[in-house]
C-alpha cells in the first residue's frame, strides 16, 4: 500500500495560497461513457476522469461489447477516450465491433453510477450478466432499478432485498413506455433509466411516486447531456421525465473538471484563512459543485469569478476571519465537505434534505456524526440530516469507512486541528486518486503567519 494505514493530515501554520485544476468530473464521465456506448457512431471523451469508479465502468462496458481506446490528448490527468458503440446501427467501420461473450461478470466496486447505470445496457445485451461489488456495495439500494427493469419486461435473477448481487438476462429490444419508480433513495435510479431510454422502442415516461427525490441537479445533468446529443427530453411535468426514442448523436466532448472534488480544496481557503483558486471554472455547468459559489459565502468566505486572458474564468475563494455556521438544504454529495467545515464553525449549523446519504458509500450521516464527535465535536443525526454545534476539536483518528468523501472531510478538519490521522486515505482513489499529492501541493503553499 502506498500510504500508511493512518495518514497524518497536514496542519499548515498559516494561510494557503494555491491555484489548481482538478481531474474530470465523475458524474459527467460516467454519463458520457454510457452515452458513448449507446451513441450512433464513434465518440471521443476529452480529459475524462481516471479513477476507480470510471475505470470500473469502462471495464463493465467492454464486457458488454463496447470498444474503448485510450488515445493521447491534452488533459493533464490522463489520455482521451475513443469509444465505438456496440449498439450503433451502421456508418462506422465494422471492425470496430468486438465479439460478445454470452455471459459475463460486472464488478461495480462501490460505484453507484456503475451499479445503477450499467444494468440498463446489460438488459439490452443478449446474454447473462451478473452484477456484484464490494461488500459495502451490497448494502446500497438497488430495488427501484430492478423493479424498473422488471416492469420493462427484463428477466432478473437474485437481487434479494433489492440489493446486489443479481443476474440480468439481456434481450435485443425493450419496448419501453410509461413506468412508475420510487426514486426517493437516489436520483441515480432516474438518470440510469433515462440514459438508456432513447434505445427503447417507445422511449420512456418515468414518473416518481414516493417521498422527495434527492440530488435533482444530477437528474438535470442527465437531461441536459441527452438534449445536447439531440435526444428529446420532456421534464416539464413535475416528477415525470419522458425521453423520446431515437438516435443518440456521436460526440466529441471535453469533460469539465470535477467541481464536487474541488470542494475540499476550496474548503482549505476557509480552514486556513487563505486563498484557493480553481482555474478554468466552467461558465455554464450542470454540476452540483457549482453550488460552492452559493454555499461558501454563507460560511464567511469571499467568492469571486475572475476573468482569464483566454476568455474563461477562475474561481477564487478567500476565507474569512472565522467560519460561520449555516443552515443548508439539499447539498447532496457536497454534504461531507460542508460538514467538515461546519465542525470548525463558531455558530450552530444544520444540513437537511440529505436522509438518503444513509445509502451512500457508507451511512454518511452516522459516519460524519461519529467522526466529528470522536474529535471532541458536537454533532447529532436528525431525521433528514445532521446538526452541528460549535465545540473545540482535538486530534485523533478519523475513520473513513471506504468513503472517499469521508477521507477528504478528515483532511479538511486536519488543516485546522493538529494531530488528525485519517484512516485509509487511499480510498480517495474512488474518484480522485491524485488527492494526497494535490493536497500536499496546496498545503505547501502555506506561509507561516507573520512571516510575510
Ligand atoms: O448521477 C450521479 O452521477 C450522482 C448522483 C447522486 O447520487 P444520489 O442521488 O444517490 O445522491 C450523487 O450523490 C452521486 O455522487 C453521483
Ligand atoms: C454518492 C457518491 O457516489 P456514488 O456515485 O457511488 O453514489 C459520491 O461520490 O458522493
Amino acid at each position: 500500500m502506498p500510504f500508511p494505514d493512518l495518514w497524518p493530515a497536514p496542519t499548515p501554520h498559516g494561510p494557503v495560497k494555491a491555484s489548481l485544476t482538478l481531474p474530470g468530473s465523475k458524474s459527467l464521465t460516467a454519463r458520457y461513457l454510457m452515452l458513448g456506448a449507446f451513441a450512433s457512431g464513434p465518440s471521443r471523451l476529452r480529459a475524462p476522469l481516471y479513477a476507480r469508479d470510471t475505470r470500473l465502468m469502462m471495464t463493465a462496458l467492454r464486457t458488454l461489447g463496447v470498444r474503448i481506446e485510450e488515445v493521447p490528448g491534452s488533459g493533464a490527468f490522463g489520455p482521451d477516450l475513443v469509444m465505438y458503440p456496440r449498439l450503433a446501427s451502421s456508418d462506422y467501420d465494422d471492425a470496430a465491433r468486438v465479439p460478445l461473450a454470452a455471459t459475463g461478470k460486472i464488478d461495480c466496486g462501490l460505484a453507484g453510477t456503475v451499479m445503477r447505470f450499467v444494468p440498463f445496457l446489460a438488459a439490452l445485451t443478449p446474454g447473462e450478466w451478473t452484477f456484484d461489488g464490494d461488500p459495502a456495495a451490497r448494502l446500497r439500494p438497488m430495488g427501484p432499478i430492478l423493479d424498473t427493469l422488471r416492469a420493462l419486461g427484463v428477466e432478473i435473477r437474485g437481487g434479494e432485498n433489492g440489493m446486489l448481487p443479481f443476474t440480468i438476462v439481456g434481450q435485443s429490444t425493450i419496448a419501453g413506455g410509461p413506468v412508475t419508480i420510487d426514486a426517493s433513495g437516489s436520483s441515480q435510479f432516474i438518470s440510469a433509466a433515462m440514459l438508456a431510454a432513447p434505445h427503447f422502442e417507445n422511449g420512456l415516461s418515468l414518473t416518481h411516486e414516493g417521498s422527495k427525490v434527492p440530488s435533482v441537479d444530477h437528474i438535470r445533468m442527465t437531461s441536459e447531456a441527452l438534449r445536447g446529443l439531440d435526444v428529446s427530453v420532456d421534464d416539464s411535468t413535475e416528477l415525470t421525465w419522458s425521453v423520446a426514442p431515437g438516435p443518440i448523436s456521436a460526440f466529441d466532448i471535453e469533460i469539465e473538471q470535477d467541481l464536487s472534488n474541488a470542494g475540499p480544496f476550496l474548503a482549505a481557503a476557509l480552514a486556513t484563512h487563505g486563498t484557493v483558486t480553481i482555474e478554468r471554472w466552467p461558465t455554464n455547468t450542470t454540476q452540483v459543485g457549482d453550488r460552492w459559489r452559493e454555499y461558501l459565502p454563507q460560511l464567511g468566505a469571499t467568492v469571486e469569478l475572475l476573468p482569464r486572458k483566454d476568455g474563461g474564468q477562475d474561481l477564487q475563494v478567500t476565507g474569512g476571519e472565522r467560519i460561520f455556521g449555516a443552515d443548508i438544504a439539499d447539498s447532496s454529495e457536497l454534504a461531507p465537505t460542508l460538514a467538515a467545515l461546519l465542525a470548525l464553525a463558531d455558530s450552530p449549523s444544520r444540513l437537511t434534505g440529505i436522509a438518503h446519504l444513509r445509502g451512500h458509500e457508507t451511512n454518511r450521516l452516522e459516519a460524519l456524526v461519529t467522526e466529528i464527535n470522536r474529535l471532541g465535536g458536537n454533532a447529532q443525526e436528525i431525521a433528514d440530516g445532521i446538526e452541528i454545534n460549535p465545540a473545540p476539536l482535538h486530534g485523533g483518528t478519523w475513520e473513513t469507512y471506504e468513503d472517499h468523501r469521508l477521507a477528504t472531510a478528515g483532511a479538511v478538519i486536519g488543516l485546522a486541528v493538529e494531530g488528525v490521522e485519517v484512516a485509509d486515505i487511499a480510498t480517495t482513489s474512488k474518484t480522485l486518486p491524485e488527492f494526497p499529492e494535490l493536497w500536499a501541493n496546496v498545503v505547501a503553499t502555506a506561509s507561516a503567519v507573520g512571516a510575510e
